[in-house]
């Protein structure tokens, strides 16, 4: 359990999740990390920490470098357990150091735990803090994900800390992009996008817009999740064409069915799609993951969603999916709803309903009753072609 040097006189400390495959229903298919790291000068902060279950594994790594009780600022970056999951512990050891968040930090802490006797120092954007030789900068990060969220800047290293945000579920022994291959911290960083940070696009190009004016150099973006950016100019790019949903030629056909008949359109409907030209990525909605699908349909022009009905409305997996959908506030796109019913219907409905809820482009739905004849199945192909030519367009 070895601390690994991020800068100078600057370590990881945190821990690496190996089997875990399951983030508040987020799935994550090789695991996480809880990034903490220890900065050592005249003061010794520590940035975070870890989920509760890995308190020993984070302090085996401190002790290689000091006595945990000398640390004497606890920097809470964000409330969330994964990151202030080891603070109550970290405090009843390191006794006197000051906690340092936000206000709204403070609050939420207060709510996770007993803090009777705890000394906070409360920041806002702008404030510092000296240490000796390093300065700590503190930027609030409001709604990106929580309203307590913070980033801490590291003056002399040109170093963010920037929390969650540029974070990526992957554990690994690599601490930095290079090592796991900056195009594959890039994937896993658009999967944490999606799933995490896709309604808050607006919010994020005003925080890199504030953070650009600052005119702060940035050498190095150490976040709370995954590996350590060496290039962070790439993370930063990419930031800024997800949270303008920037979109590609491509058409997102997710659905789910009891007896084939929806999958039969949904197969229809993506041949159509190709032979138009557009890409087309399909999903199953209870055999694919809810994260990888919407990974996919940050960047798509286009989104079809097929259900049965089900006592007249859509299939309680789809409407799952649906809701999941809903929340991440995907923008721009357009949307299709198609599906197979047995006498009122009533799954298409529902779908349109939540596509306008989503200000999508709703396009003509596609419904057949019962298993679809060779006739509808050419209709469904017509209307995928319909649908790649839009996206295309
Ligand atoms: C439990 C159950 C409830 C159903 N409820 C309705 C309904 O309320 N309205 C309707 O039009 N069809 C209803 N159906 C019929 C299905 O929508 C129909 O069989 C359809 O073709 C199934 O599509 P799939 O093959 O893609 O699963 C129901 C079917 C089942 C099994």
């Amino acid at each position: 359990m070895k601390p690994v040097e991020v800068a100078e006189n600057i370590y990881w400390v945190g821990a690496i999740d190996w089997d875990e495959r399951d983030f508040h229903n987020f799935e994550i298919d090789r695991g996480a990390t809880y990034n903490a790291y220890l900065i050592l000068d005249d003061k010794i902060a520590l940035v975070d920490t870890v989920k509760h279950k890995f308190y020993g594994e984070m302090m085996e790594r401190i002790k290689k470098l000091i006595d945990p009780s000398q640390i004497d600022y606890i920097i809470a970056n964000h409330v969330e357990t994964d990151h202030s999951g080891s603070l109550a512990d970290i405090k009843r050891v390191a006794k006197d150091a000051v906690v340092v968040c936000t206000k709204r930090g403070m609050e939420g802490i207060s709510k996770h735990f007993n803090t009777n006797g705890w000394d906070f120092n409360v920041v806002k954007s702008g404030d510092e803090l000296k240490l000796g030789k390093k300065t700590l900068m503190f930027l609030e990060m409001t709604m990106l994900h929580w309203p307590d969220s913070m980033a801490t800047y590291v003056k002399e290293d040109e170093l963010l800390l920037s929390n969650d945000a540029f974070g990526q579920h992957i554990a690994s022994e690599e601490r930095f992009d290079e090592e796991i291959g900056v195009e594959e911290a890039i994937r896993r960083a658009k999967i944490y996008y999606a799933n995490i940070l896709m309604p808050f696009g607006n919010l994020i190009i005003k925080k890199l817009k504030e953070i650009e004016s600052l005119q702060i150099p940035i050498r190095m973006i150490a976040p709370s999740h995954g590996v350590i950016w060496r290039n962070p100019e790439r993370i930063i790019n990419a930031y800024k064409e997800w949270a303008e949903f920037k979109t590609e030629d491509k058409v997102v056909i997710v659905y789910d069915t009891m007896w084939h008949s929806t999958e039969k359109l949904a197969r229809a409907l993506a041949d159509g799609a190709a032979s138009a030209g557009a890409k087309v990525r399909m999903f199953h909605i209870r055999k694919d993951p809810w994260a990888a699908i919407m990974t996919e349909i940050l960047d798509a022009k286009a989104i079809a969603v097929g259900s049965p009905t089900m006592h007249n409305t859509v299939f309680p997996p789809v409407a799952g999916f649906l809701a999941y959908m809903k929340g991440l506030k995907p923008k721009n796109k357009i949307g299709m709803a198609f599906g197979s019913y047995g006498w009122g219907g009533g799954a298409v409905k529902e779908i349109n309903r939540v596509f306008e809820e989503l200000k999508f482009e709703v396009v003509e739905p596609l419904q057949v009753r019962f298993r679809p004849t060779g006739e509808e199945l050419e209709a469904a192909f017509n209307a995928g072609a319909r649908l790649g030519e839009m996206v295309k367009g």
